[in-house]
């Protein structure tokens, strides 16, 4: 398997106390809330083109990184909360939601997005998990389609009643001025500590890696329990140019017989892995993607680079 360190940087937890802060600002956030109100929309606009949705850090092992910004002096380290589940109430949610408790515990700040004007029981249910201490902003979403703005100010004041907030921030994620400013606010709550990652890693390595956490991804889902899980995924090539990446990458597999499962009839499997990688690292990295994908069997001697087909030249 590839393995590409997209964190060379050391983290705190590695141990290296001495290491200067040098005036720099770095945290974990949490981003919560009910689904539908605009988590991911804001987690995107928030990292801009700078997601990771793969890399951990050792420190936080109950956390998925989801993205990281690095602006001016502050590097906002975006984590997931697994579990935040409020859709169902059955005992495994039940447990779920207390690694979420625990899982919210660690983070610098959180915030709790809600739609602007509404507060309703699911909200309620994920306001709860929040403990009372942490730092936690209300992020009020969707700003564009509240209609009277004056019944906006007695809904806030509802809000400070209902939880502790530290601060209140109306706004619609899809406005650049606005996230902007929510980055803003943020900033102070992160503590000043030197960045866990530098700022390269972050850009053409991290998608790099995204990239074949991607097609794995694809690869093992259309391919169900037949394929071993010794296969794996190499980025052969990754150029950037401009709004466009061209990403070249080789699923290796064990067995000629795996091979034939990851083609597929006519080459349909592959091409749909190729497809639907394709559409999802466009959206990840908002850029166009061509993507080629070629097969290759690690102990075969005939296949060996053989270019099975390429896609994304439409
Ligand atoms: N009008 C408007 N729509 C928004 C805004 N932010 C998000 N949306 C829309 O709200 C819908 C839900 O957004 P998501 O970002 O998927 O919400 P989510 O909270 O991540 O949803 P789950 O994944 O289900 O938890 C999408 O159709 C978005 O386009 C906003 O500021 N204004």
């Amino acid at each position: 398997m590839e393995n590409v360190n997209v964190d060379s940087n050391p983290s705190p937890a590695d141990g290296d106390p001495s290491l200067p802060a040098g005036g720099q600002r770095c945290g974990l956030i949490a981003i919560v809330g009910r689904p539908n109100v605009g988590k991911s929309t804001l987690l995107n606009a928030l990292v801009g083109q700078k997601v990771s949705i793969t890399s951990r850090k050792a420190q936080t092992t109950r956390h998925r990184i989801t993205g990281i910004r690095t602006l001016g002096d502050a590097q906002y380290v975006f984590v997931d909360t697994p579990g935040f589940q409020t859709r169902h109430s059955n005992p495994l949610n039940r447990t779920l939601n207390r690694t979420v408790l625990s899982s919210v515990s660690d983070v610098d700040v959180v915030l709790f997005v809600v739609e602007a004007g509404r507060f309703g029981l699911d909200d309620a249910k994920v306001l709860s998990l929040i403990p009372e201490g942490k730092p936690a902003v209300l992020v009020a979403n969707k700003l564009d389609k509240v209609v009277r703005r004056a019944e906006l100010a007695p809904w806030l004041k509802s809000m400070q009643e209902r939880h502790p907030f530290a601060e209140f921030v109306p706004l619609t994620a899809k406005r650049p001025d606005d996230v902007k400013r929510l980055l803003e606010i943020v900033r102070p709550y992160l503590p000043e500590q030197a960045w866990w990652h530098d700022e390269e890693a972050l850009t053409d390595r991290s998608e790099r890696f995204l990239a074949s956490e991607i097609v794995r991804e694809k690869l093992f889902r259309l391919t169900g329990d037949e394929l071993p899980y010794t296969s794996t995924v190499v980025i052969d090539k990754f150029e950037e140019e401009g709004n466009l990446r061209r990403i070249a990458a080789t699923i290796v597999v064990e067995r000629d017989a795996h091979k034939g499962m990851v083609i597929g009839d006519g080459g349909e499997r592959l091409k749909r892995i190729g497809t639907e990688a394709r559409q999802e690292l466009e959206k990840l990295m908002d850029a166009k993607v061509f993507l080629e994908l070629w097969v290759k069997v690690r102990s075969g001697w005939a296949d060996d680079e053989e270019r099975l087909r390429s896609y994304g030249y439409e």
